[in-house]
């Protein structure tokens, strides 16, 4: 397989605040990727440069060998690019928003018609109405087939699923599937951590630094610890206890749970159990668990600090 982006040692500050340092990152042809990380980490600066809207300070990148700064007119016409923000004209209405972005790249909705088709029948019922107008699913509909109107080769996708409910988010995924298999390539950045595993592989950002890239199982087959979830009656109190535990790795909070890893190679089951009993926990599970790509992020995350 090909690579189709190549970034290498891309910095970029604003006003000397480092928002991206030294990224190198490789995208493959046909390749659904993801880039995964929280507010801040750096995400839509990475993929402006690559829609060519923001200069970086230092390093290249390359997308289907051409240089985003150098030959930025001949990406444009290659890449669909759905920026995080709404990007349709609220006061157009759904016709007149595909008609004008097929206008603007040279081509008409009939010609590209089959690349839309699945997700343009979802949205053909409210053709008259305004964009402004649409439901949050309803709207990243429209702003992916304007994105997709003139057949690119690439889409970059800025947390298009950001605000959009859960059934409406699966839904996106799937037509991201869809179009991977009419061989687009895809980068899609995103702040939740539960949608990398729809991603063939991710690059986990923060702080504008890459900490991992690797398939969502080859990142969380890395993890370097045994894992345990521990609940009880007073999970306030069983924070406090297991962060004052001197085996103590990392303890924090997740969901219902608190993940827990300990400074040990070996099972720690029995004896954290008998710690916190020690302790006057009486009602307490300490499970074994499988890390998720969240416990791996903090887990990186630590060994960067
Ligand atoms: N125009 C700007 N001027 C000053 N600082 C900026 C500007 N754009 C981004 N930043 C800062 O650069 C860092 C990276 O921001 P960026 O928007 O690339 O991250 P992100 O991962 O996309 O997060 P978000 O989802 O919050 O936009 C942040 O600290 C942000 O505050």
């Amino acid at each position: 397989m090909n690579t189709y982006i190549q970034i290498e040692q891309i910095s970029k500050s604003y006003q000397g605040a480092r928002a991206l340092r030294e990224v190198r990152l490789e995208v493959q042809e046909g390749e659904l990727f993801g880039l995964i990380g929280p507010d801040g980490a750096g995400k839509t600066s990475l993929i402006r440069i690559l829609a060519t809207l923001l200069l970086p300070d230092s390093g290249t990148a390359r997308m289907g060998q051409k240089d985003v700064v150098r030959d930025y007119l001949q990406i444009r016409k290659r890449l669909g690019y759905m920026p995080g923000k709404f990007s349709l004209y609220q006061d157009l209405t759904v016709r007149e928003n595909l008609e004008l972005f097929a206008t603007l790249f040279g081509t008409t909705i009939r010609e590209n018609y089959g690349l839309i088709k699945d997700i343009y029948v979802q949205l053909e019922p409210f053709n008259k109405r305004l964009a402004g107008k649409l439901s949050g699913g309803m709207k990243q509909k429209l702003a992916l087939c304007c994105a997709l109107i003139h057949r690119p080769e690439v889409m970059l996708l800025d947390e298009p699923t950001t605000g959009v409910d859960p059934v409406s988010r699966k839904e996106f995924w799937q037509m991201l599937k869809g179009l991977q298999k009419e061989g687009i390539t895809l980068l899609v950045s995103t702040p939740y951590m539960d949608e990398a595993k729809l991603c063939q592989r991710v690059a986990l950002i923060q702080s504008g630094q890459i900490l991992q890239t690797d398939s969502p199982e080859g990142i969380t087959r890395q993890f370097p610890a045994r894992l345990y979830a521990v609940n009880g009656k007073d999970n306030y109190q069983l924070l406090q206890d297991l962060r004052a535990y001197p085996y103590a790795s990392s303890v924090f909070s997740f969901g219902e749970d608190i993940h827990y890893t300990d400074e040990r190679e070996e099972d720690i089951a029995l004896q954290l159990n008998e710690y916190l009993r020690a302790k006057g926990h009486t009602d307490h599970q300490v499970n074994p668990i499988v890390p998720s790509i969240e416990d791996c992020f903090m887990e990186l995350m630590k060994q960067s600090d």
